[in-house]
């Protein structure tokens, strides 16, 4: 047991207080009082906090407690606790403990990794009782909590103008200098852009994590090899803190075993929620986050261990390897992972931006980039060319394009437009849900229907990245096919590649699914020549009627 220091009575000296003493809780307070601010600190098991005390007291000034109303009494009013616990009811729990010693103007900041619809929630819960919320994600983990994480905050003009500066100080600084944090939008919009951050994290380490098994399984190479190899490709275009750690983690070896520790990890990926959902947000929003979901899903696959045992001995029919130049073959797989990051970190930003259309939130997506840009763990330097194509307004709308975003030889794309365009209007004329991509007339009267949407952009098609993409993508093809032909699951990679085919391509076979569906359900398409709405009587006389 620890011996407490713990000052009694409390006086009101701190400038904030931080509950939750955890890996980043305890960081960011740390964080805070380098910087010169008073921090107030507690933990429901008061050990941490004298932990913190012991072994790092001498770098600020910490008022630490053993019990939440003595931390509470300790803050300077208007009072700001930042609550860094557990995501979920434990959250609620905290909150609830904090909020019943707090009064009317007091700010509680969230910075675990909240539900966005929580947050929404709970900033309208405590507004009743007269308390400020605001929904910080945070990333950097343990590193960037302590020496500089970016921030993500939600929050009403009047909490941000409170929190802003205290969040700004702490904050990691890009290289122009810019601190990495900057107000979202309201209400849980700052959870949201963390969420997608975390996305787009999973997408990313997926598409590592296929590298390397393709390097691997054609190469035989050793992790040690490929530590080299990714240390290497952190000098190119993929300079990310991603791939710098990757390598860091391959070039480690066992000391119990002395083997590579990348080969005695269990290969069972695991996971918190915010990949999941997402997902799932961007299922409801109908916009397609594929490298997400099937990174979420590969690591769903990863740990279900009663399938994989019993699909242990299914045939795998693929040819061997024979990779004749291994040089090319690494350079493959170094543009295929470029191009397949590209489409990642594209699908994140356009479900932010419909996040943005459909939440109310007016979130400006060049100012995430820039905040992306240091502290968080998906920095990537190609961050500043998706800031600079989102402020040079660079991001082509996807359903006003005119359709040169690929091929030149395609058909005609003003049929697809006609469709989108028309269930776009009945979905405004019905107030529905204003999702993407997914003409339907008759979906403009359904439940959670989505329709074709202006203002969602396609970084992708950004003068920068249309031009270093589409000199990686035969690499791609290549990787896909050969991943195909020996076995090797790559579903990130082949998610990649097929959507940047879809959004690529002038017509879709969706025609073909549109005739099935109002074949068997009269669910009625749209024409490329002619506006309405149309069904044809298949199994009757097989005559079109116009229906709308
Ligand atoms: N680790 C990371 O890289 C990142 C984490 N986050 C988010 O930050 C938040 C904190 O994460 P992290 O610091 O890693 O987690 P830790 O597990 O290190 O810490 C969790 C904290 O929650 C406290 N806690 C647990 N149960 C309760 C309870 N019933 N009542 C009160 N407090 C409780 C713990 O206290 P005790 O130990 O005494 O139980 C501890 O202080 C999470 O929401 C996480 O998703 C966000 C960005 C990055
Ligand atoms: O938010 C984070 C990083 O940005 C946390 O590390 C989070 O735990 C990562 O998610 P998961 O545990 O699901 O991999």
């Amino acid at each position: 047991m620890t011996e407490h220091v713990f000052a009694t009575p409390p006086v009101a000296v701190a400038d904030l207080g931080v509950t939750g003493m955890g890996v980043m809780g305890s960081r960011l307070a740390r964080n805070f009082a380098r910087h010169g601010y008073t921090v107030a600190i507690h933990n429901v098991t008061p050990d941490m906090t004298a932990d913190v005390i012991n072994e790092h007291g001498e770098e600020g000034q910490f008022v630490p407690a053993d019990d939440m109303a003595d931390f509470v009494a300790s803050l300077k009013t208007p009072r700001v606790v930042l609550v860094m616990v557990v995501a979920g009811e434990i959250t609620d729990q905290v909150i609830e403990r904090v909020a019943q010693y707090l009064e009317p103007g007091d700010i509680i900041i969230d910075g675990g990794n909240a539900l966005y619809t929580d947050t929404i929630r709970r900033e309208k819960e405590l507004a009743e009782r007269g308390l400020l919320f605001v929904g910080a994600g945070v990333s950097g983990g343990a590193e960037g909590a302590l020496n500089g994480p970016s921030i993500m905050p939600g929050a009403s003009d009047e909490a941000y103008e409170r929190v802003g500066p205290l969040l700004t100080a702490i904050a990691a600084r890009a290289e122009d200098g810019e601190p990495c944090t900057t107000h979202i939008s309201t209400d849980g919009s700052g959870h949201y852009v963390k969420m997608v951050h975390n996305g787009i994290e999973y997408a990313d380490m997926q598409l590592i994590a296929e590298a390397y098994a393709l390097m691997r399984g054609a190469l035989d190479m050793t992790p040690a090899e490929m530590a080299k190899v990714f240390a290497a490709w952190n000098e190119t275009e993929l300079e990310s803190y991603l791939i710098e750690i990757t390598s860091e983690v391959l070039a480690k070896v066992d000391e119990e075993t002395g083997k590579p520790l990348v080969d005695v990890i269990v290969d069972q990926a695991g996971q918190k929620g915010t990949g999941r959902w997402t997902v799932q947000d961007a299922l409801d929003l109908g916009v397609p986050i594929t490298g997400i979901a099937e990174a979420t899903f590969a690591r769903a696959l990863s740990s279900s261990v009663p399938q994989r045992e019993a699909g242990a001995d299914l045939q795998a029919l693929a040819e061997a390897w024979d990779v004749t130049d291994r040089d090319a073959f690494i350079e493959d797989v170094r543009r295929a992972l470029y191009a397949s990051k590209v489409v990642a970190y594209s699908q994140g930003f356009d479900q932010i931006a419909a996040a943005a259309l459909e939440y109310d939130w007016n979130i400006d997506l060049g100012a995430v980039a820039k905040i992306w840009r240091a502290g968080c763990i998906i920095r990537a330097r190609f961050l500043d060319e998706i800031a600079a194509a989102y402020d040079a307004d660079h991001v082509i709308p996807a359903a006003t394009s005119d359709g040169d975003a690929g091929a030149g030889d395609e058909p005609d794309k003003d049929g697809a437009g006609t469709a989108n365009e028309a269930s776009t209007d009945s979905e405004h004329a019905a107030g529905e849900h204003s999702g993407t991509h997914t003409p339907d007339a008759e979906t403009a009267d359904a439940e959670g229907s989505s329709g074709g949407e202006t203002d969602v952009p396609l970084l992708l098609a950004a003068p920068h990245f249309r031009a270093t993409v589409e000199e990686c993508i035969p690499a791609l093809r290549r990787i896909v096919a050969q991943a195909a032909l020996h076995g090797v699951a790559v579903p990130a990679f082949g998610a990649s590649l097929a959507y940047y085919d879809g959004v690529r391509v002038n017509r879709l076979p969706a025609a073909l699914i549109q005739g099935l569906r109002d074949y068997f359900g009269s669910h009625t398409y749209a024409r490329i020549d002619k506006d309405g709405i149309f069904h044809t009587r298949w199994a009757e006389d097989g005559a079109e009627e116009k229906v709308g």
